[in-house]
């Protein structure tokens, strides 16, 4: 199911210091693996934690679609009984994805080596999207698609009756490449691989390997080369999600940027190939104490403080890029208020996000007094002592632009006004309430 169409504009004025504990949401890749994984496993997978924005709402719906019973029996709390590997039913109507990248690129990897048919659809945004990234190597494995002209949605895929394993390099840097590829390879026989140049994160592996799946990652001079057992019998686990890294980064951003704020994140995921904000950060000389580190369901965690105080501009550099891909909008908004330039390299992914996010962030800064430089792969913001704001922002249906822009509105002169904020339920329905429980005047 897409959001409510219609637009939901908000505000977020100048604030005084924020101050609180910030409970951010269940990681939102975490969530879909947990859905999809709980779907093709056999016996009951509990998960506890589980971010219930639309986007993994509508995962949640997909996976009964495709024959599983999923049943929420509690807050965050979760129970997926499951058909199996190679069990999925055909589903009855269209699997809409709604505004979910990753949601419809790895259930179309799971059904793809089944002999079902799928179509799949999703709102404006994702619509937008290329899907032939994946599609491609599902083709691979022996799977038919059909899709719209330039590789758009809908797409339809007949899965594949005798799938072979593939063996797959990532043209791109993309975590929801390698995990469609990975749960098409589930039901082919044989060993399917995939090379990736540079790590992306890694939920797929780690939860596989929690399900029992013979999996493996060889770090050799191609890169990380991750080699799959086909067709294993995964074994249903419970699942605890951690607080999500990519939601944390708004209220630790809101906190650095507020004077006199200081506010705490419980139990926010601190998996490496996710933590390159945090890094980036730390280089800006951001005030950030991590404690209590410990494993929580497969993943790291631990508990953050943040305090204000001043930032300096840095150079992100491209390797560093895909451990905070969708941490860049944010990043934009920080840089702004840092001392100096900041610039952001190897971001040309962030042209086929939820919107092109690289223009996005520019038109909206530049409109709110910030000056931008940005290039088809890089964007560098010029920091100032106080952004004069003012400005009504276009969020194209992008969660993250909108949770950005309303950040800058609690430090900029004037206020700042998103044309809707309705995506923020994607991936952080509690937004409001949590950000104006630290003292954020938004709304
Ligand atoms: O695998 C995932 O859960 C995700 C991978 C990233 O996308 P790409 O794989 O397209 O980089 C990220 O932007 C998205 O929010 C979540
Ligand atoms: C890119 C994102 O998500 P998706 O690709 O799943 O739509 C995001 O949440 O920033």
């Amino acid at each position: 199911m897409s959001h409510s169409a219609a637009p939901q504009p908000m505000t977020a004025r100048r604030s005084g210091p924020l101050r609180g504990e910030a409970r951010v949401p269940g990681d939102k890749s975490v969530s879909h693996r947990a859905l999809i994984l709980g779907a093709l496993s056999v016996g009951e997978t509990r998960i506890t934690g589980l971010l219930e924005g639309q986007d993994v709402l509508d995962t949640g719906k997909a996976m009964q679609a495709f024959g599983a019973q999923v049943d929420r029996v509690g807050e965050g709390e979760w129970v997926v009984h499951g058909v199996g590997v190679g069990g999925f039913a055909e589903p009855a109507g269209v699997i809409d994805c709604g505004n979910s990248g990753t949601g419809v690129r790895l259930i179309m990897g799971a059904m793809a080596t089944t002999p079902i048919t799928a179509t799949f659809t999703g709102d404006a945004s994702l619509s937008r999207r290329p899907m032939r990234r994946i599609t491609d190597p599902l083709a691979e494995f022996g799977a038919q698609v059909t899709d719209r002209e330039g590789g758009l949605l809908p797409v339809t895929i007949r899965g594949a009756a005798d799938p072979v394993p593939v063996r797959y390099r990532t043209p791109v840097a993309s975590a929801q490449i390698k995990s469609a590829v990975l749960l098409a390879g589930l039901n082919a026989p044989g060993e399917t691989v995939v090379i990736e140049a540079e790590p992306t994160r890694d939920h797929t592996e780690r939860m596989l390997a929690g399900f029992g799946a013979t999996i493996r990652t060889d770090i050799t001079d191609e890169g990380r080369v991750i080699t799959l057992q086909g067709r294993p019998e995964l074994q249903a686990q419970p699942v605890a999600v951690p607080r999500d890294p990519s939601s944390a980064a708004f209220p630790v951003a809101a906190a650095l940027l507020v004077p006199g704020s200081e506010i705490t994140v419980p139990g926010v995921s601190r998996n490496p190939t996710r933590d390159g904000f945090y890094v980036t950060l730390a280089d800006m000389g951001a005030d950030l104490t991590w404690t209590n580190d410990r494993i929580e369901g497969g993943e790291p965690v631990a508990d953050l403080t943040v305090r204000h105080g001043p930032l300096r501009g840095v150079t992100v550099p491209a390797e560093r890029a895909a451990s905070m891909i969708d941490e860049f909008p944010i990043l934009s908004v920080v840089a702004a208020l840092a001392e100096g330039p900041t610039v952001m390299n190897g971001v040309a992914e962030l042209r086929v996000k939820e919107s092109d996010r690289i223009a996005a962030m520019a038109d909206g800064l530049r409109a709110n007094g910030v000056t931008v430089e940005d290039t088809r792969d890089s964007m560098t913001v010029h920091g100032m002592a106080s952004v004069p704001g003012g400005a009504t922002v276009a969020t194209h249906l992008d969660h993250r632009i909108a949770m950005s822009f309303l950040v800058l509105g609690l430090v900029s002169e004037a206020p700042v006004d998103v044309d809707d904020g309705g995506p923020i339920a994607t991936s952080f329905p509690d937004f409001l309430p949590l950000m104006r429980g630290l003292g954020a005047q938004i709304g």
